[in-house]
């Protein structure tokens, strides 16, 4: 096969996947140059849709200004979030930094065109949320692309889906999918910043893993770990 990955390139795109972190609170305000950019969304445009329905846009935030407004509907969003949680784990919550709209040099919202292919849709027939789901292939796409880049990425859901709408414009068919921190980063975490604050550990893939039927371990990777 002509094609096949060699070994080193193999284990890169291992590299991007397992060292891919979510990024608050190392960002540096080192501006991320637009070739690069330019790098990230081309991943990003390059991921699966279905019915080739590429249904996203990538709204890029740099305006300080807007930037401000954003980060305030998140702290209302927090506060919000916080009241639904109770004792230890509310003051643990209360602790996390959960965003990094302010710090990063670049914020970006990916969003989703419902009506981009009119109303019918080739692999959308039954499942109409897949142009959904297509948008969020997109956003891991740029993610592991910009690890790759050396560049940290954010996800923030904690805000309200009218405000961000209204911040920055978007029309009323237009679902956001996800606002993005982008930025230069100090150093990459090797584990995931809820992990290392004690808020929940990885789950190990045998307990996911079913075969044939749900719920059904898996002979080979549902097999009982030896401990
Ligand atoms: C859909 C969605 C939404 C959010 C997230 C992720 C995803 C997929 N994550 C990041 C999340 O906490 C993180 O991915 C996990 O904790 C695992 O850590 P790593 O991404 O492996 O570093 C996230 N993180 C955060 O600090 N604030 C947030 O609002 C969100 N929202």
């Amino acid at each position: 096969m002509d094609d096949a990955f060699t070994l080193a390139e193999r284990e890169a795109l291992y590299k991007a996947i397992f060292s891919r972190r979510d990024v608050r609170g190392q960002f540096t305000p080192d501006p991320v140059p637009d070739d690069v950019l330019g790098r990230i969304l081309r991943a990003a445009h390059h991921a699966p849709s279905v019915g080739f329905m590429q249904p996203w846009n990538f709204l890029l935030v740099t305006d300080p200004a807007v930037k401000e407004r954003i980060h305030a509907d998140f702290a209302t969003a927090n506060a919000e979030a916080a009241d639904r949680f109770d004792g230890d784990r509310r003051v643990l919550y209360s602790r996390l930094k959960l965003e990094g709209i302010r710090e990063a040099p670049v914020n970006l919202l990916v969003t989703c065109d419902r009506e981009r292919c009119g109303p019918v849709v080739l692999g959308r027939t039954h499942m109409p949320t897949m142009d959904l789901y297509s948008c969020v292939c997109a956003v891991q796409n740029l993610w592991l692309a910009a690890r790759a880049e050396g560049v940290g990425v954010g996800w923030v859901s904690i805000l309200h889906e009218s405000a961000l709408k209204a911040i920055l414009g978007v029309p009323d068919r237009i679902v956001p999918i996800a606002y993005l921190c982008l930025g230069y980063v100090s150093h990459f975490e090797t584990t995931p910043d809820l992990e290392r604050q004690g808020w929940r550990q990885r789950v190990a893939l045998e307990e996911l893993v079913y075969r044939d039927r749900w719920g059904d371990s898996d002979p080979v990777f549902g097999a009982p770990s030896p401990d």
